[in-house]
């Protein structure tokens, strides 16, 4: 599943797409085989490899870097229950510089932000299985669920040198079958010391992967992976990252308009979704797989290993009028990028809000608010109706940035808002102040 979990700040999505792992879940899973292999499973000549990976009970740290473990987080002892704990915990297959990684991080392991009332719930979706639905109406920005994975697992295999030990003959769809075999064993692993209320909502899940040789265990995961930006090992490569599977979160079926925004949190070691714009209460709660600003070509091959043979979208029904609005997209993402990202302090020297205006209806019309393109043009036009101390339009796009960066970098939030207001406060106009402006007092001139 698309990976835009966390994100590197101030980068357009097109950027970051390039430069980082941004999209790497639904590149890797084209990697490896999808839909019908024949003669799928490892040849009858392969002979299994060792395994390095060490199961790991209660605290310790004490593990190299690079030791592959199957660890339980958080540490709740044994006899964990979901009754005493509500929360959960997580079985993990992970390093050892990970687990200390996590398990120091300040706040770990905090408890789970829950929303005042349930905000989400489970249906049938037609054409797409289950899916998650809004059970109220819910404000841009609202938390929509946070909940602790029942699984972390690496993207590769783990403990396990495969490259330069499958026989040479081996064709690359055997090489395949075989990553895939060796991958289900480590899974096993960890799947062997679920405690049933853990592993049978996870078994439960849909599974996409079932003629292609991966195990059930693997098929479900390459199904319902997230990838998280902070859990990930030292290094930045495709080996490094690993895919995080919960319960109901991954019932939310893929769009090309999300209208969620993932965000993972390792102290309270949860997966959490906010609103990036308005939902209506029964409204279907969708996030994305594939490359939002990808042409509808390229973003239906990103979809195909997760057996979407046709996104039924309104962008992808509609690529004639779709594809040109995504592709201006682009463009505000280089001008982003040229202005040293969405939160430059520049102020505009020919304030004209017409262009932003646009560029906000644009990506508006594609449901794709949850880029940090749209942030950048909800903050340009706060700072062009500042210059033209226009108060009413200048507080209105204020506020709309603040929904967008809770939903967005929720953890930035009180810093952000803050520092916001320390420049308000700096700023003049005329005889006019900003933080008078703000607080409803002032007119502008
Ligand atoms: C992570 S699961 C989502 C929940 C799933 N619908 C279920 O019943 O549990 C991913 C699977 O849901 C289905 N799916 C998700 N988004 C879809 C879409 N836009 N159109 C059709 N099928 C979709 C595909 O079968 C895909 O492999």
């Amino acid at each position: 599943m698309a990976p835009k979990q966390t994100r590197t700040e101030g980068q357009s999505s097109a950027k970051k797409a390039e430069n980082t792992q941004q999209w790497l879940t639904s590149r890797e899973a084209q990697k490896l085989s999808y839909g019908v292999v024949k003669n799928a499973g490892v040849p009858q000549d392969y002979e299994q490899m060792q395994t390095q990976v060490q199961l790991s009970s209660g605290n310790k740290l004490d593990y190299d870097d690079s030791m592959p473990i199957v660890t339980t987080l958080p540490n709740l002892g044994l006899g964990a229950t979901l009754e005493k704990f509500p929360d959960g915990w997580t079985e993990c297959l992970i390093s050892g510089y990970l687990k200390k990684k996590i398990v120091n991080t300040p706040g770990f392991p905090a408890a789970i932000p829950r929303p005042p009332i349930a905000r989400h719930r489970i249906a049938e979706s037609p054409g797409k299985g289950l899916g998650m639905f809004a059970a109220c109406n819910i404000k841009p920005g609202e938390l929509v669920l946070a909940e602790r994975p029942l699984i972390i697992a690496p993207r590769a295999i783990f403990g396990v040198r495969v490259a330069g030990r499958v026989p040479r003959h081996y064709t690359d769809e055997q090489y395949r079958q075989v990553t895939m075999f060796e991958r289900e064993r480590n899974l096993n692993l960890v799947t062997g010391r679920m405690a049933p209320e853990r592993l049978e909502p996870l078994m439960s899940l849909a599974n996409c992967h079932l003629q292609d040789g991966s195990g059930p265990i693997l098929g479900i995961i390459r199904t319902n992976g997230f990838q998280a930006e902070e859990i990930r090992d030292k290094a930045n490569t495709s080996e490094s990252y690993y895919s995080v599977v919960c319960n109901e979160l991954s019932r939310m079926n893929h769009s090309c308009s999300p209208n969620v925004a993932r965000h993972w949190d390792t102290a309270s070691f949860s997966m959490q979704i906010f609103a990036v714009r308005a939902i209506k209460e029964g409204e279907e709660i969708t996030t994305e797989y594939c490359d939002l600003l990808a042409p509808a070509a390229q973003r239906q091959a990103e979809l195909a290993p997760y057996g979407i043979s046709q996104c039924v979208c309104p962008s992808c029904s509609n690529p004639a009028v779709s594809d040109p609005l995504r592709a201006r997209i682009r463009v505000i993402s280089r001008k982003m990028d040229d202005a040293g990202g969405w939160m430059n302090l520049d102020f505009p020297e020919k304030p004209d809000v017409k262009p932003l205006l646009g560029d906000l209806i644009t990506i508006a019309k594609e449901g794709l608010e949850e880029l940090d393109e749209y942030g950048y043009i909800l903050w340009e036009l706060f700072k062009t109706y500042a210059t033209l101390q226009d108060s009413k339009n200048m507080l209105a796009y204020r506020q709309k940035h603040k929904a967008w960066k809770a939903a967005i970098y929720p953890d930035d939030a009180p810093e952000y808002e803050a520092g916001i207001d320390d420049l308000l406060k700096l700023m003049k106009f005329g005889n006019l102040s900003l933080n008078k402006m703000m607080k409803g007092k002032g007119k502008a001139a």
